[in-house]
């Protein structure tokens, strides 16, 4: 069999084995190609090949032994090989039956929300597990309530429409089994409507989780892109064993809170009866404490056992905590053995924490780990023009980019930026933000993060903006695509620091000042002649600036 037909079959064979989301994230952008008779499976960086190694290496193997028992072994590395897409490899009858698959799938997912919606149970329903010794622990895996996340049921067909009417009637209170022939076509009244929203915001604040948390809200860029897709494929899969526990870590601010409670809000939105509870970790040592106290064992129990999704937030703080380190790795336990999903967030990887119990550390790791990094500049933008839209104020582009410019470390500190402008607006009674009200209400922080500017620091920035390399501003090289650039450097570097005309052509690689003259002249009429160009360079400015 040549590569290209196996590869045809694995995608058609995956995308009906995995999630949409899985398949999207982690089969979708593989390529292949060979080597040295080997058939190698390219991924884009180190973290893809990890993941398709630990997570994808059996399944892969195993496909390849059942399709192309005499093919070569597969080799995991990164590159780039070829891509097949699905739709266009396969032959027409892969395409139909791949649209069976996909049916297929809609089924399995419809199923997994009835089974949550009309589980029933309820705390006064788990069976009480008992404290053994004085020792033993609160939550016992083996002792307690199986309170299961639901398992794929087959094939009863269900359409879209199906799924619609359940979510719809999940809205109703209590009465789905009672519904009688006639009564479908019910229309509820406005009373029913106002108490069926009443019992969901009360549900819904029970959750603790704050309802602003959504993906709609979270802006995503580069520092999150992942954990995103990762966030999405549990909301709409809770409990699968590849993302639990979902461990997200990064520094102060940069959003971890708000990915996770999305992931909380998101069930809730696909299923109004998902047993979802959000909590920093301080509330659950406070509670595990006045337990010890109190001596309400089976409270506590009963409080987080019945589940579906448990979100604890900050868990670094109950590191050195033995008793409730260890009362954790039980309710860690009950929770992954039953493929019930929980969700941590810390501020360092797991194997960091050095005062954690290692059995804990070692289970951080078993599902999916995701760093947060930085918001880079242009997802720090997306993110200020979105929160002032969302205040009914027009944000200008480069007033948008100074500020981002100017606060970079997370995005706790750029609303915090924002809201300042913004205080400004109002109190001005404005409602578009330009630059000069950016920067007068922000004069402190760009005071604080005033640098000299050098001829480097030009050169770096042009280089950048333009996607060309540092060396190529030096070099000889006169196509357009870096002759405006290295033109625009020079005129920068006249504009920004006190150097003379020859002392600037010396540092582009040693050229004549009348070089640099021809240069600033020619980029003055092009700012007057060529708007897009005198755009680049005002944002140049301002990059350059701040
Ligand atoms: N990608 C994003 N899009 C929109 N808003 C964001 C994003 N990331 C963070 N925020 C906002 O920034 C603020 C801080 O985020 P959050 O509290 O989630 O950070 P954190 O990483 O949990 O911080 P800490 O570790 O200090 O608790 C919140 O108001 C949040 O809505």
């Amino acid at each position: 069999m040549m590569l290209a037909d196996f590869w045809a079959q694995t995608l058609r064979r995956l995308h009906s084995e995995l999630s949409e989301q899985q398949f999207q994230l982690a089969i979708a952008p593989i390529t292949v190609g060979e080597e040295n008779d080997a058939w190698v499976i390219y991924a884009k960086n180190q973290f893809a090949v990890n993941l398709l190694r630990s997570q994808y290496a059996a399944k892969l193997s195993a496909i390849r032994e059942e399709i192309a028992p005499n093919a070569p072994e597969l080799i995991y590395k990164v590159g780039v090989g070829v891509r097949y897409e699905m739709a266009e490899e396969v032959s027409p009858t892969f395409s139909g039956s791949l649209k069976t698959q996909n049916q297929a799938k809609s089924i399995d997912k419809s199923d997994e929300l009835d089974n949550l919606s009309t589980d029933t149970s309820s705390e006064s329903n788990l069976p009480k597990t008992s404290l053994q010794s004085p020792q033993a622990p609160l939550l016992q895996p083996e002792n307690a309530p199986v309170d299961k996340l639901p398992e794929k049921k087959s094939s009863r067909k269900t359409t879209a429409q199906d799924i619609l009417a359940e979510r719809m009637s999940n809205l109703r209170p209590n009465k789905k089994n009672e519904v009688s022939e006639e009564n479908k076509s019910h229309k509820p009244s406005a009373i029913e409507i106002a108490k069926a929203k009443e019992d969901a915001e009360q549900r819904h604040s029970q959750t603790n989780l704050s309802p602003e948390y959504t993906f709609d809200t979270l802006v995503e860029g580069k520092g999150n892109h992942l954990a995103a897709a990762v966030a999405k494929s549990i909301a709409e899969k809770p409990g699968d064993s590849m993302y639990n526990p979902f461990f997200v870590y990064g520094s102060t601010g940069l959003g971890k809170t708000h990915l996770v409670q999305a992931i909380g809000n998101e069930l809730l939105k696909l299923n109004t009866k998902a047993r979802v509870r959000y909590m920093h970790s301080d509330e659950y040592l406070k509670t595990f404490m006045a337990t010890v106290r109190n001596k309400t064992w089976d409270t506590f129990k009963q409080q987080y056992l019945h589940y579906n999704l448990l979100i604890i937030d900050d868990i670094q703080f109950i590191q050195g905590k033995d008793r409730t380190m260890e009362e954790f790795f039980f309710l860690f336990e009950h929770f992954h053995s039953r493929n019930q999903q929980i969700i941590l967030t810390c501020d360092q990887l797991p194997s960091s924490l050095e005062n954690m119990e290692k059995r804990l550390i070692s289970r951080f790791s078993w599902g999916m780990t995701i760093k947060l990094e930085p918001p880079e500049l242009e997802m720090r933008v997306d993110i200020l023009e979105r929160k002032a839209e969302a205040v009914g104020i027009t944000l200008l582009e480069d007033a948008a980019l100074f500020i981002a410019q100017n606060v970079k470390q997370n995005v706790r500190e750029l609303e915090g930026a924002l809201n300042r402008v913004l205080a400004r607006c109002r109190f001005e009674k404005r409602t578009t933000i330009d630059i000069d009200l950016a920067t007068d209400a922000l004069q402190d922080i760009v005071a604080s993060n005033y640098k000299p500017i050098t001829i480097e620091l030009i050169m770096k920035a042009v280089a950048d903006y333009h996607h060309i390399r540092m060396s190529d501003l030096l070099g000889k090289k006169r196509t357009r695509t870096v002759a405006r650039p290295r033109q625009m450097a020079m005129a920068l570097a006249k504009e920004l620091t006190n150097m003379s005309l020859p002392a600037i052509g010396d540092a582009f690689g040693g050229r004549d000042h009348t070089t640099v003259m021809h240069a600033v002249k020619t980029i003055a009429k092009l700012r007057i002649d060529e708007p897009e160009l005198g755009q680049d360079y005002e944002k140049l400015l301002i990059l350059i600036r701040n």
